[in-house]
């Protein structure tokens, strides 16, 4: 069993605030992705929970137990770097082992719980060997085994496959999936990768400047951004914004794009999110490629498009619509749309719509 809680966090570099009141609460077993562009306070969130950097204010709680103060081998809390750092002059037995040594575990207990580890992380038939003679993401594999032998509290990973090639990175993800589904232990892992967050966690933190804009499931941070940060961030192709304006004429509302041609809005039943704070200017409409919809004929709702670009991606085409001046992307079917050029009709699906409001960038209704 173990919870960590951070309270009111804040630390500093010189003149710089990297972490500004962050407050988080991580269940047991729970498997949490720390989500930003560089820069934005995950590593030194992570470092200061794990007892390698000190924070300025606030509280780091395990299990209950204030630890700020605590020297990092105090804390019981294993982490695995980019960089594998294995000893090069050992075998992947000996690296995998050398943790438990400090202990008072005898030969053979050491050799159980050895033997364990490789045979979850299936590296058995590689404790022979010397890191120089492993790949990639077998050397990985060996520098989480090591980080798990001695059976931490908590398991913190950096970018723990940021230096592999893609497809070893998505072998390595499911993996290290597997290993939190079988092995469980509470996990903190920090990526910029927002693919590598959404298919590893149970619970996003995303963080922008050193604040936390977000906390949430994938599901939950995808289908409900809190701001325009979080939406843009999340989702790829990134999710589509327009300012926009919501005129009312003759008791029907529309929503129209800024920098679209005259006459040209959407009619809007997608104004029922905006829970009556309609016909106001300032707010950004935001929609993902597959709210979008596209279609050959006319039909109601449906506004005429042209095709600007399409990207084949093979499951699904990603097509650039052009509106005004305003582009728009939609995802199709393959082939859907033949060539850039053609005329299509689009339409937003209300279901899909966001509101955000253009200034604070919050999410409005
Ligand atoms: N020891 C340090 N001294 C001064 N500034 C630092 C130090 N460590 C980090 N910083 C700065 O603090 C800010 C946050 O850095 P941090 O490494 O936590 O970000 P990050 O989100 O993990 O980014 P990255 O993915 O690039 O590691 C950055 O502006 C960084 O330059």
């Amino acid at each position: 069993m173990t919870q960590i809680e951070l309270r009111g966090v804040q630390k500093w570099f010189g003149e710089v605030q990297v972490i500004k009141d962050l407050n988080l609460r991580i269940e047991d077993n729970e498997f949490i992705v720390l989500l930003g562009q560089s820069g934005c306070g995950k590593t030194t969130t992570l470092r200061g929970i794990a007892g390698l950097e000190t924070i300025d204010e606030g509280d780091i709680l395990i299990d209950g137990k204030p630890v700020q103060h605590m020297k990092a081998a105090d804390r019981d809390i294993a982490m695995v770097f980019q960089s594998f750092s294995l000893y090069p002059h050992m075998t992947v037995y000996e690296n995998i082992a050398f943790p438990l040594r400090a202990t008072r575990m005898s030969k053979g207990e050491v050799d159980k719980a050895v033997r364990e580890i490789a045979k979850i992380l299936r590296i058995s038939d590689l404790l022979g060997r010397k890191p120089s003679a492993l790949s990639g993401g077998d050397m990985q594999r060996v520098a989480i085994g090591r980080a798990l032998v001695r059976r931490p509290k908590a398991m913190l990973m950096d970018e723990p496959i940021g230096a592999l090639d893609a497809k070893l990175r998505e072998e390595m993800r499911a993996e290290i999936k597997r290993l939190h589904v079988k092995q469980g232990s509470t996990t903190i892992y920090v990526t910029h990768d927002q693919i590598e967050a959404m298919a590893l966690a149970d619970r996003i933190v995303i963080m922008h400047e050193g604040v936390l804009q977000q906390v949430g499931s994938p599901e939950e941070v995808y289908r409900y951004p809190s701001n325009l940060f979080v939406a843009q961030f999340v989702g790829s192709p990134v999710m589509n914004v327009a300012p926009v304006r919501v005129s009312e004429s003759n008791g029907s509302a529309q929503v129209v794009p800024s920098g679209a041609p005259e006459g040209f809005a959407f009619p809007l039943e997608l104004l029922s999110k905006l829970n009556g704070k309609a016909a106001s200017d300032g707010l950004t409409l935001g929609i993902r490629p597959e709210g979008v919809e596209v279609r050959h004929e006319a039909a109601a709702g449906y506004l005429p498009v042209e095709a600007h670009i399409i990207e084949p991606l093979g499951s699904h085409d990603i097509v650039d619509l052009k509106i005004g001046e305003q582009m728009l992307r939609a995802r199709t079917k393959a082939g859907y749309v033949a060539r850039a050029g053609d005329r299509v009709f689009a339409r937003l699906d209300p279901a899909h719509a966001h509101f955000f409001d253009a200034q604070s960038g919050i999410r409005w209704g």
